[in-house]
């Protein structure tokens, strides 16, 4: 079989484009009288991972020129007073974005607290509002890798080429699966969900133009399964340990097996992973926009 030339996108470089151009338009925002947007960030607990990814998202929010506003509540904090500060949030007028750091502790209620928070302030995107506007084609707050995603597609692809094709999500959750697989309809594409309980993976994938993988598992895609010339979206970020005994990132997808059977393909890390912060950054900003125009309509 001829072997393909297989692209890596480089996810590190279009979140640092997609970043430079949401500071600009802050300067612009800032330059025209209005108030520095401003995006509150709640962690609970210690979670070492979630630490790393909040500090990172502080820093960023920052660096593009907004305010950052951290809360860091004990991973012992009782769901009442977790929801008293996301109603204090959402009364405050100088807060535009609400971020709860995921994964919460087990005996939070995850579900109520996302649907706590005001949706125009959901810039997770994970308010059943915002998930219905995206169902519907409304305009609203889209979840940040899933957004990721989609802009790497068209960026590599094209939007045009998107159209007609088969895609295939692996993985159904509410963070990634469907909001993606809502996002790729919206852009024409067939799209078909695959999860735990599918019959035949690699039968599904074999017939994809376009796999998302998001389900969490290593190198669970065999870069054999794959269609030639297919295009990858590696959303997966698992930590696994080296024959040698160090620490790595994989992705869901074998990376290494993949190379001369698909067209592009994201690495992990330095994929879609870069591309969920720089989202959340243009997330915040539009939800100032979109808060701003509707206190004066
Ligand atoms: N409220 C939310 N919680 C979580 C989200 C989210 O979008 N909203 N997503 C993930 C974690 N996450 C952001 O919160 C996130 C994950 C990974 C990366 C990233 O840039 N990864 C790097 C590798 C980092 C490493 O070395 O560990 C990469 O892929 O290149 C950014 C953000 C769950 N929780």
């Amino acid at each position: 079989m001829t072997r393909i030339d297989t692209q890596r996108i480089d996810g590190k470089a279009a979140a640092a484009a997609l970043s430079a151009e949401t500071a600009a338009k802050v300067t612009e925002w800032t330059a025209s009288g209005h108030r520095r947007p401003a995006l509150a960030v709640v962690l609970v607990g210690e979670d070492p991972a979630s630490q790393v990814y909040v500090r990172n998202k502080q820093r960023q929010t920052e660096a593009v020129g907004m305010r950052s506003i951290g809360h860091h509540l004990p991973a012992d904090i009782d769901q009442a007073a977790l929801l008293h500060l996301v109603a204090e949030l959402n009364a405050d007028p100088e807060v535009d974005g609400i971020l709860v750091q995921l994964p919460l502790p087990k005996h939070i209620d995850t579900a109520r607290v996302i649907a706590a928070i005001d949706p125009d302030k959901d810039v997770d995107g994970l308010h059943v509002v915002n998930a219905g506007r995206l169902a519907n084609g409304l305009a609203g707050l889209v979840p940040c890798t899933p957004l990721g995603c989609l802009i790497l597609l068209e960026q590599t692809l094209g939007r045009e080429a998107l159209r007609g094709a088969n895609a295939l999500v692996i993985g159904r959750s509410i963070l990634v699966g469907k909001p993606v697989a809502q996002l790729l309809l919206g852009a024409n594409c067939t799209v078909t969900i695959a999860h735990g309980s599918t019959r035949d993976l690699p039968d599904a994938v074999r017939a994809a133009d376009i796999v998302v993988a998001a389900v969490g598992r290593p190198k669970l895609i065999a870069g054999g399964w794959l269609k030639p010339g297919a295009t990858v979206i590696d959303v997966g970020i698992n930590r696994v340990e080296t024959p040698a005994g160090k620490s790595q990132l994989v992705g869901d997808v074998d990376y290494e097996s993949a190379q001369g059977i698909a067209a592009h393909i994201t690495p992990v890390p330095g994929g879609v992973g870069p591309m969920t912060i720089a989202c959340l950054l243009a997330n915040t900003l539009k939800a100032a926009e979109l808060r701003r125009a509707r206190l004066l309509a």
